[in-house]
C-alpha cells in the first residue's frame, strides 16, 4: 500500500528535490505546471500510476493518440538524476510524477496536499495502451464510464476535470467544437458570447498548434473559476462544457457554485484534492510488483 512519507527514512530529501526542481522549472517556464499536472493523470489512467508513459521507444505508449500534447519528461528526469544521486535506486518515477503534480496545484495557488507515495514503476509500455484514453469530443456518459472502470466516481470526472482551471489546448482540440459539431456545426454549450473570440482565437483551416488558456480570464491560476465557466457556457473544452449538460455532474459542479460555500461547503479545493490523491492510487504497483527505474525513460 501507498503511505504518505514513505521515502521519510530511506530517501529522506526526496519530496525537498522533487519541490526545488518543479518550483524551478515553473519560473523558468510558467505553462510547466499545468504541464507536470496533466502528465500524472495520463500516467495514472494507462497501466495505473507507474510511469509507463515516459518510457523512450518507437513504439511505447508515449506516442499514442490519446497522450497528444503531453510534455514534462525532462523535468521528471532533472528530478530522478539528482534522487539517484543521493540516494540510488530508491524514488520511483511514478513517484516522482505524483509530487510533481502535486507541487504543482501548489505552485499555482491550488490546495496543498500530501502525496501517498511507494509506487513501483512499470516495466511495460506499448502504444497500443492507450487506446482507451477520454477523449475531448465522448459524451458524459462514455467519459463516466472511463472513469468508473478506473474506479472515479461522477463526481471525481468534475473535480478532476476542473484541473483545467490551469492550462492551455491547441486548437487541434477545438475544431470539432467550432466547426465539425453535428447539425449546426457549432456545439450549442458555447455561450453566444464567447463563440466570436473562440472562432477569432482558432479561425476555421488556421494553426491548429496555436494554444489558448481553458480557463477563460484565469489560467494560470488554480481556482473555482473553471466550474464558473463551465455553468456559464464559457468552457474552452468540449468535454468540460459536457459537464454541464448531464444532471449529475451539472450538481457535482452545482455544489461547489453556492454563495455560502466558503462557510458551509463542500469545499471545491479540499475535494480536489481527495480527488487527486484517489487518482494517483488507480493500478498502482507494490512491494515486489514492477521495479525502481534507473532513469525514467527506461526500464532496467
Ligand atoms: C475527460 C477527461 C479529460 C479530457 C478529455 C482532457 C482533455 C484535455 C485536452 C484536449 C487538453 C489540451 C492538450 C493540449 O493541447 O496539449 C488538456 C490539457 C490539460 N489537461 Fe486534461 N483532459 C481530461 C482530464 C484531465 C485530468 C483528470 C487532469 C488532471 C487531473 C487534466 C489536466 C490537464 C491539464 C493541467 C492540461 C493543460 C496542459 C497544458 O497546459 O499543456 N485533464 N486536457
Ligand atoms: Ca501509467
Ligand atoms: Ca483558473
Amino acid at each position: 500500500d501507498l503511505s504518505v512519507g514513505f521515502y521519510s527514512r530511506t530517501c529522506p530529501n526526496a519530496e525537498t528535490i522533487v519541490a526545488s526542481v518543479v518550483r524551478d522549472a515553473v519560473a523558468a517556464e510558467q505553462r510547466m505546471a499545468a504541464i507536470l499536472l496533466r502528465l500524472h493523470f495520463h500516467d495514472c489512467f494507462v497501466q495505473g500510476c507507474d510511469g509507463s508513459i515516459l518510457i523512450d521507444d518507437p513504439n511505447a505508449e508515449k506516442h499514442a493518440f490519446g497522450h497528444q500534447g503531453v510534455q514534462g519528461y525532462a523535468e521528471i528526469e532533472k528530478a530522478k538524476a539528482q534522487l539517484e544521486a543521493i540516494c540510488p535506486g530508491v524514488v520511483s518515477c511514478a513517484d516522482i510524477v505524483a509530487m510533481a503534480a502535486r507541487d504543482s496545484v501548489a505552485l499555482s495557488n491550488g490546495p496543498v496536499y500530501q502525496v501517498p507515495t511507494g509506487r513501483r514503476d512499470g516495466r511495460l509500455s506499448n502504444v497500443s495502451f492507450a487506446d482507451d484514453m477520454p477523449d475531448v469530443s465522448e459524451s458524459v456518459q462514455q467519459l463516466k464510464a472511463k472513469f468508473l472502470q478506473k474506479g472515479l466516481s461522477a463526481k471525481d470526472l468534475v473535480l478532476l476535470n476542473a484541473a483545467h482551471t490551469i492550462g492551455t489546448t491547441a486548437c487541434f482540440f477545438m475544431t470539432h467544437r467550432l466547426y465539425n459539431f453535428p447539425n449546426f456545426g457549432t456545439d450549442p454549450t458555447i455561450n453566444t458570447a464567447f463563440l466570436p473570440e473562440l472562432k477569432a482565437n482558432c479561425p476555421q483551416n488556421g494553426d491548429v498548434d496555436v494554444r489558448l488558456g481553458m480557463d477563460h480570464g484565469s489560467e494560470r491560476t488554480f481556482d473555482d473559476m473553471i466550474l464558473r465557466n463551465i455553468k456559464n457556457g464559457f468552457a474552452v473544452l468540449e468535454s468540460d462544457s459536457q459537464l454541464y449538460t448531464d444532471p449529475e455532474t451539472k450538481s457535482v459542479i452545482d455544489s461547489y457554485l453556492g454563495i455560502l460555500n466558503f462557510l458551509l461547503g463542500p469545499s471545491f479545493a479540499k475535494d480536489f484534492a481527495d480527488s487527486m490523491v484517489k487518482m494517483g492510487k488507480i493500478g498502482v504497483k507494490t512491494g515486489p510488483q514492477g521495479e525502481i527505474r534507473r532513469v525514467c525513460n527506461a526500464i532496467n
